[in-house]
């Protein structure tokens, strides 16, 4: 279990931290050919640093030192249990100092440091730890060809991979990507949100430390247009693995097909569902989960339930409870310990999920104050937008159902498909549901993610091209060759044309 520090201790860990502010390119800090970049604290507005972004020039110069290092191949073909011994030590420089990483998290996003402290900072460990302890233990296939052949299927690094990632989860999912990116011997390339630049910066050069070769591990910091866009298009970038909204992520199909068909991988949006059907096992056990969900990082989250969809006979008692624990959830000061929601991203993504908050709520509904958003509830129509629309923050949608089968429907409509949850007594319903519900992940009597070992991604626009997590996440970072060898006598030699 992490221990949590006190308030004056996170203060005093954040008036002393040293933050990172250029680019990290072929194994150091070098000051990049875009503008500098204010990087603010949303809970106060300070600025906390400028950081000096990279621009085309230095997309060109860092994707040429992945190359090398890839053609070099003191990783790329470097003993893999050679790689995940880096891999480890890098697990543990970054426990030496997960305090001042997750001050840094917290200060850069707004996140409460209990979440970065207790979920950002170990489950970045365990991915990377997972994946680097993957990686001398899978076997390549034999293919079931005959005697007079012998083929082997053999998963091989891509190259030079481009990692774009949201603000969401700066250093988790950055640790979704290089975890089994990495591990795999790839190349590659972050380009961090532009509202939360810092941990990636300050990971790459610890990273570093722990043995990754230069021009193997690289962080961009700068807008999507500047660095994004030019790393989409670049003709040798051989993969793109993306996570951020959907509209960004069709640009990179785009990218893709007007430069080298590199390989995307799209982890997007979601509406996701919880659903509760009137046989639910007790409702205080579901209202925990559906304000878990909904709430937890500020609903900023791809796979927030941001839909209840329950129906009319446990309504009433169900929505008592939701709003009972949601006191509980107190909302302040990021760093201090005592709060569950911290402040949202920025400004401008304050006020798009301001303009959701209309009408008269079930909990919650006031103005925001600076970037905070207490966390609330609104009953809906299913055509209403907050029932329809990815809001991004603390927001849930109630809608009213009459039966099971509307449940299912209204689960399904939605151009979404990342997750949802059913909770139901009855098993028959609940393995029903988790088939017809068209969602990468249905949990059942509970709401996640599941975990570091099972697949995450989605089904419609949630989702393109590959899972994060898992060994599907190896799967996503590497291609798959046929190596096929006759195995038959030359000198039976019957070859014939
Ligand atoms: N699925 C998820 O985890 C996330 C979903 N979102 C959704 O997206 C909405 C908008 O948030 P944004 O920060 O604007 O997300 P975004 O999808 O625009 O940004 C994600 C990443 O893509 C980059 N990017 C942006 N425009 C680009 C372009 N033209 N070419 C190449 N790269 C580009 C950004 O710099 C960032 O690194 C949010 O309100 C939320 O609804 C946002 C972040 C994460
Ligand atoms: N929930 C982890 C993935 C994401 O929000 O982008």
């Amino acid at each position: 279990m992490t221990e949590l520090l006190t308030r004056e201790e996170y203060g005093a860990i954040a008036a002393e931290i040293d933050l990172p502010a250029a680019p990290f390119v072929d194994g150091k800090f070098r000051k990049g050919s875009g503008p500098m970049m204010e990087t603010v604290n949303p809970a106060t507005g300070e600025v906390l640093t400028k950081v000096s972004t990279a621009g085309q020039k230095d997309v060109d110069f860092a994707v040429g030192k992945a190359r090398e290092a890839f053609d070099r191949g003191e990783w790329s073909r470097a003993h893999p249990s050679e790689r995940k011994d880096v891999l480890i030590r890098l697990c543990k420089l970054i426990t030496r100092r997960r305090h001042e990483l997750a001050v840094m998290e917290s200060l850069d996003s707004g996140k409460p440091i209990r979440d970065c402290e207790m979920i950002d900072i170990p489950e970045t460990i365990h991915t990377i730890k997972w994946h680097g302890e993957l990686i001398d233990k899978i076997y390549d296939q034999v293919g079931p060809s005959g005697d007079d052949a012998l083929s082997m299927i053999v998963r091989e690094p891509i190259g030079v991979v481009a990692c774009v990632l949201p603000w969401n989860f700066p250093l988790l999912m950055m640790a979704w990507k290089i975890g089994p990116a990495l591990a795999a011997g790839n190349s590659v390339i972050v380009k961090p949100a532009e509202q939360t630049s810092l941990t990636a910066l300050r990971l790459a050069e610890v990273a570093h430390m722990a043995g990754i070769p230069r021009g193997v591990l690289q962080v961009l910091p700068g807008d999507g247009p500047s660095v994004g866009e030019p790393l989409g298009l670049h003709m040798d970038v051989d993969m793109v693995s993306f996570t951020g909204s959907t509209e960004t992520g069709k640009r990179f199909l785009r990218y893709a097909a007007d430069s080298n068909m590199k390989k995307v991988t799209l982890e997007c949006g979601g509406k996701n569902p919880a659903v509760v059907l009137e046989d639910a096992e007790n409702l205080d056990h579901v209202a925990e989960h559906v304000v878990n969900a909904a709430f937890w990082n500020m609903g900023e989250n791809c796979s927030a339930a941001s839909r209840l969809i329950v129906h009319k006979a446990v309504k009433e008692p169900l929505l008592e409870r939701i709003v009972a624990r949601m006191r509980d959830w107190k909302t302040g000061d990021p760093l201090d310990p005592a709060n569950h929601l911290g402040a949202l991203v920025d400004a401008e993504h304050c006020k798009k999920v301001a303009g959701y908050l209309k009408g008269k709520a079930l909990a919650g509904g006031g103005k925001p104050k600076g970037n905070f958003v207490e966390p609330t509830v609104y009953e809906v129509k299913k055509a209403d937008k907050r029932a329809r629309e990815e809001i991004f923050g603390p927001v849930l949608s109630v809608i009213e159902v009459a039966s099971e089968a509307e449940a299912i429907e209204l689960a399904n409509d939605t151009d979404y498909g990342l997750a949802a949850s059913v909770f139901t007594g009855n098993i028959r319903r609940a393995l029903s549901a988790a088939k017809n519900i068209r969602a990468g992940t249905v949990t059942v009597n509970c709401y996640g993610e599941g975990d570091i070992a099972t697949p995450f991604g989605g089904f419609k626009q949630s989702g393109f091209g590959g899972r994060d997590n898992g060994i599907h996440a190896h799967d996503q970072f590497t291609e798959a060759k046929t190596i096929w060898v006759d195995l038959s006598d030359p000198k039976d030699g019957d070859l014939v044309g």
